[in-house]
């Protein structure tokens, strides 16, 4: 008889049924970096780009980096990073820069993001820093762990023909575009020196200005590389700068370029109205567009028809008071203030209680306190109006924060509140 070998077909490798597994809360590790990012990447629904392994390897602390694991497979993933944000009173606190939140679909809706978010919330606790902040891919997603929309941004568009500057707008100097060798250590100085005008501005170490800088062409959304301009005031010190791409179009009618603004920071009004109109006059350009501004951004307020600047509101960062007694000490008030809030907080509990708070432009107190309050909200409420961009006042006509004694509400927005927008312009 003949010796008949089987032929048995090669199975595909398994995947265990998600609804069987229990995955892990793992901590990262350099080794297993690639592997992380690939996940990040599929969990956004993002091709993996390894190109930018190098700059963020840079920037990653591992130890503030966690995630679910199947086996060898990462199936979600958290992380922060150690940066410091400028707070009302151009004060610099600790934040934990929350960043790569994703749960493959497969995992979705089982409890993973609440567990890795608790977790991250009493590491960041126990690591001393009082905030955290984060952008939101979606806005659902945050208010539950107690993060507030603090700042909000503005995108900014229109036909640069229409945009023409009032009289009396200052002009002083002139633009220059510089290799980026040239631009980057011009622009981190000025940043450093303008980082604590707004509340919401990170600090930008030099890895951070690689990353911000860094010219992926997958992010260009149709327009050519990224340029990089100086402003130079009368005696030829830089005092501006600014970044856009530009887009090449030609209708019918003519061009039709397109500027993408990116970067702009001017040390004062001439430098700004100097690098707006720069941006705006460049030739073949009929549109422009800046994706990211504060909301109150000054081109509306130099230019001759303010309508003509379309804007789009939306938010910025979300805030979360981590320490709430250390983050309402480390900033200041726009007025004297001196009253008791009762805080809850679901995720942290030892934050939950009554603090009374003596505050001013100049300083500030907190005290644990068993004194009646005079507003009672939670660490959400708290997180919204900390950098001073929404009213507690409207958050008390809302209904989301409780008042007990006439007129708390009303004084302490006004002490809460800033004069400058909060807006960060960095995304992480
Ligand atoms: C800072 C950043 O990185 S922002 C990026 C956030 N990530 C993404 O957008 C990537 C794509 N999405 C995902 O990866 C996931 O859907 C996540 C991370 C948003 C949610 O993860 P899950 O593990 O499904 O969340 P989890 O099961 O813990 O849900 C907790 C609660 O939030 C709700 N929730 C979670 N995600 C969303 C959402 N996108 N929209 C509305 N509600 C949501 C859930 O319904 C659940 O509500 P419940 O407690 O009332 O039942």
């Amino acid at each position: 008889m003949a010796n008949k070998k089987r032929t048995s077909r090669s199975k595909p490798a398994a995947v265990p049924a998600p609804h069987l597994t229990e995955p892990k809360l793992t901590r990262l590790t350099m080794a297993g970096f690639p592997a992380y990012q690939r996940a990040v990447a599929r969990g956004f629904q993002e091709q993996y780009r390894p190109e930018r392994d190098e700059l963020d390897r840079k920037v990653v602390d591992t130890k503030r980096f966690i995630g679910f694991k199947v086996g060898s497979s990462w199936v979600s993933s958290a992380g922060s990073y150690a940066r410091k944000i400028t707070v009302p009173g151009g004060l610099q606190v600790p934040v934990a820069a929350v960043t790569n939140v994703t749960v493959q679909p497969a995992y979705r809706r089982r409890g993973l993001l609440t567990a890795m978010m608790q977790r991250q919330l009493e590491d960041v606790a126990a690591a001393g820093e009082p905030l955290a902040a984060l952008w939101a891919s979606e806005a659902l997603i945050y208010g539950r762990f107690g993060y507030g929309p603090a700042a909000a941004r503005a995108r900014l568009s229109g036909s640069t023909r229409a945009l023409q500057f009032l009289p009396g707008v200052p002009t002083a100097g002139s633009c220059a575009e510089v290799p980026l060798e040239q631009f980057q250590p011009v622009a981190a100085a000025l940043q450093a020196a303008m980082v604590t005008d707004r509340p919401g501005k990170l600090d930008r170490p030099d890895a951070w200005w690689e990353l911000t800088l860094f010219d992926a062409e997958w992010a260009r959304r149709g327009a050519g590389e990224q340029r990089y301009v100086l402003h130079y005031n009368a005696s030829g010190d830089v005092d501006g700068y600014a970044t856009y791409r530009f887009k090449e179009g030609f209708g019918s009618s003519g061009p039709d370029g397109e500027v993408h603004v990116g970067l702009l920071a001017g040390q004062d009004a001439a430098a700004y109205a100097g690098l707006w109109r720069y941006l705006l006059d460049l030739d073949l350009a009929r549109k422009f567009v800046r994706r990211n501004a504060p909301t109150d951004e000054l081109l509306r307020l130099l230019v001759t028809d303010a309508r003509a600047v379309h804007t789009e509101v939306t938010d910025n960062i979300y805030v979360r008071l981590v320490d709430v007694a250390e983050a309402l000490r480390a900033r200041r008030y726009a007025t004297e203030i001196d009253l008791v809030l009762e805080v809850a907080d679901r995720q942290l509990p030892g934050n939950s209680g009554r603090y009374r708070l003596r505050g001013g432009p100049d300083d500030a107190t907190v005290a644990r306190t068993k004194a009646a309050p005079d507003l009672s909200l939670s660490v959400l409420e708290l997180g919204t109006a900390y950098l001073g961009g929404v009213s507690l006042f409207d958050l008390h006509r809302a209904g989301r924060v409780a008042e007990h004694t006439a007129g708390a509400a009303a004084a302490a927005a006004t002490a809460f509140g800033s004069p400058i927008a909060p807006w960060c312009p960095d995304e992480f």
